[in-house]
């Protein structure tokens, strides 16, 4: 396996205020410390069970902008991020990423809109505002995805349609078996299927390990292509 950039993240609690949401999200109440020792990393749970706020707090971390883009992305529309980051700290590899990018459905829009503005003569801007939602998300990964780098992917299926997110996921397959680490918070049966990934669940108030046909994602979406007519007669009936 190649070596991770990062290697363990480490929550130190005594930095985080004691009214502080982040000590109610129960999957991160009791967390420590993880150990990454996969190339790909995937954050899978219910909504609001604190998958982006880690992954987030991460990113921060490791020096990234709580918005999305790459290290050299320097500014905020927002201010919306938790303190968890300033309390993180992550144990680093003895290698150095060559390069890394953040990505975040939420925020893309204000990426983009920066991107345009630090465009100049010799890195000339992709115009991801004139392309579609997932075009430009796709844009981005076929550009920036690199061997050797360090990214952190929330939900980039967002926008992608499930012929793209196979594409995507071979652009992660790839990279990452060339060195690069990744960290991806996703609902996508088709991107968690990455072979390799180690998944996290953020299920039943604890960060564990779960297998890639245990995730909700891949369960729900099995029952409902497999038994379609069964499970909606059962879930309507009464509307
Ligand atoms: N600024 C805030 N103040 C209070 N609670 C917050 C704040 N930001 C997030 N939360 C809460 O923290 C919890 C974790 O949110 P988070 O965005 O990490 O969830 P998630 O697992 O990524 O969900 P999803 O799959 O919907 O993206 C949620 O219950 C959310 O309501």
């Amino acid at each position: 396996m190649n070596q991770p950039f990062i290697k363990r993240a480490v929550i130190e609690w005594e930095k985080i205020g004691q009214d502080s949401y982040l000590r109610r999200i129960p999957a991160l109440e009791g967390l420590e410390a993880l150990e990454f020792d996969a190339p790909v990393t995937c954050f899978v749970g219910e909504n609001g069970s604190g998958k982006s706020t880690l992954l987030e707090a991460m990113a921060i971390a490791a020096g990234f902008n709580p918005e999305g883009g790459s290290r050299n992305y320097h500014f905020s529309t927002y201010d919306s991020h938790s303190e968890l980051w300033r309390a993180l700290r992550l144990v680093r590899g003895y290698k150095k990423p060559s390069w890394g990018y953040f990505l975040r459905a939420e925020s893309f829009y204000n990426v983009a809109t920066r991107e345009e503005e630090y465009a100049d003569f010799l890195h000339p801007s992709e115009k991801y505002h004139e392309k579609s939602h997932g075009e430009s998300f796709l844009a981005v990964a076929q550009k920036y995805l690199t061997p050797g780098g360090l990214y952190f992917l929330d939900e980039p299926e967002a926008a992608l349609s499930p012929q793209r997110q196979l594409t995507l996921l071979m652009e992660i397959f790839q990279c990452a078996r060339q060195g690069a680490q990744f960290f991806m918070v996703s609902h996508s049966p088709i991107l968690l299927g990455l072979p390799g990934a180690r998944i996290l669940s953020f299920d039943d108030g604890e960060v564990h390990p779960c297998a890639y046909e245990e995730t909700e994602s891949y369960q729900v979406m099995e029952m409902f292509i497999n038994s379609r007519e069964l499970l909606l007669k059962k879930l309507l009936k009464d509307l």
